[in-house]
């Protein structure tokens, strides 16, 4: 028995470092988890896993969206990842339905960290703008882009060089975004460093929403900054100082909530009592440490907000010119390790797409009714069944330095035997 179990803890081992291997970043060769069961599963099998996975969207599997032709050829050509869905909402007889087209943009850098800044910066340009037009072809509406996006996720390394890459709001990759939203009638939400030069030349982790016509709307600063692994992204920025604003668009109302704001419940709930309808998670993290909890979070502030949740990760693996250690006594390392992508769409009714390539760029499409927000919050009712008073009380209680915390113990616990 003891040996059986030395085994399968050996095949465990054997299996991780087996997935390891997959230099791509593949997922033993696949592109992405839903890839490799729909080809080892046999159709009757997959559809019912598909069920449990991705859920029901109006009691169906969710329907393909079909894409112009010259879409998917650019997809091919350029090798990016290219899926398209439609979550819908029941028929109401006062509303006519809300349908938005909503796009997500994940990718990898187009330049080593170690070329010219402002080559590396007009390569992921260059490399965005088909991907952008795809989208717009597709007659997307709303855009979101991945954090960060204009550059290399170098706050693993703690120096300042790379602060160049920061820019006002108004800045380079503002212009160029602002003139292809006016071109496809489309929001963009572009998240970058942000330097704020009206206030001592300050940096902020900042998404920048783009209005339909080109116009900026406003922008949100992340809320949560990580000190986990090698996310030493406190080095360069501080806790965002702009709440949980909720942006009135053309085609709904929605939020971003910055990567590491995902983990905290309560900065979703902020962003759906402030009434988003769509809130994006523009994001970057990396296999080994966040992976298990990515399918889980958005999908669980969907359902607990009555919300759509875009989730954005970045692709590929970032090589740095200067090892750095991550303060854990292993040995020092040039990369971050390997931003596994798997962007997806998730909706109020637990129903979720199927995730965009674990190491490709892609682009992921979805129709969404946004009807479908209210029909969740009165099917469950969690706004009316919240205990928002109980929590304030509790919130104000905890704050104050007195505080203490709400625990009963057993009176046995600490009554000496007699
Ligand atoms: N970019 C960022 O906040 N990453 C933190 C790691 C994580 O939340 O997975």
């Amino acid at each position: 028995m003891e040996k059986t179990q030395e085994t399968e803890r050996d095949n465990g081992v054997a299996a991780v470092t087996q997935q390891q291997t997959f230099k791509d970043g593949s997922i033993c060769g696949y592109d992405s988890l839903h890839s490799l069961l729909s080809a080892n599963l046999k159709p009757h099998i997959f559809q019912e896993v598909s069920r449990l996975l991705l859920g029901l969207n109006c009691g169906k599997a969710l329907e393909l969206l079909s894409l112009p032709e010259s879409v998917k050829a650019l997809s091919s050509e350029h090798d990016f990842d290219l899926q398209a869905f439609r979550f819908c909402a029941d028929k109401e007889f006062l509303r006519e339905p809300r349908v938005v087209r909503v796009g997500l943009i994940q990718n990898s850098i187009a330049l080593p960290t170690t070329a010219h800044f402002s080559e590396q910066k007009r390569a992921i340009f260059q490399k965005l703008k088909l991907i952008i037009d795809a989208a717009g072809a597709s007659g997307v509406n709303i855009l979101c882009l991945q954090e960060a996006w204009t550059m290399p996720f170098a706050f693993c390394t703690r120096e300042k060089r790379w602060c160049e890459f920061a820019e006002p709001i108004n800045g380079e990759s503002t212009q160029f975004l602002q003139e292809l939203a006016q071109k496809h009638n489309m929001v963009i939400i572009s998240p970058i460093l942000e330097r704020d030069v009206h206030h001592g030349d300050t940096l902020w982790n900042t998404a920048v929403i783009i209005g339909n016509h080109g116009n900026i709307i406003g922008k949100h600063r992340k809320n949560h900054i990580p000190r986990v692994g090698d996310f030493n992204e406190s080095t360069y920025y501080m806790e965002g100082d702009t709440g949980h604003p909720v942006f009135e668009t053309a085609y709904g109302k929605i939020a971003i909530n910055i990567c590491y704001g995902r983990h905290h419940p309560l900065n979703w709930l902020a962003f759906g009592l402030n009434g988003a309808e769509i809130v994006f998670n523009p994001s970057a993290t990396v296999g080994e440490l966040s992976e298990p909890m990515w399918p889980i979070e958005a999908r669980n502030a969907a359902i607990a907000n009555s919300y759509f949740v875009g989730s954005i990760n970045r692709v590929g693996t970032e090589t740095f010119p200067n090892p750095f250690t991550s303060g854990d006594g292993k040995p020092q390392h040039a990369d971050f390790g390997h931003f596994y992508g798997s962007s997806h769409f998730s909706a109020p009714d637990a129903s979720c797409t199927p995730s965009l390539s674990h190491h490709k760029d892609g682009l992921l499409i979805s129709d969404m009714d946004l009807n479908l927000c209210r029909q969740l919050k009165d099917k469950w009712g969690f706004r009316m069944t919240a205990r928002y008073e109980l929590y304030a009380e509790m919130l104000s209680r905890y704050l104050k330095p007195d505080f203490e915390p709400q625990v009963v113990s057993d009176p046995l616990l600490h009554k000496k035997p007699s």
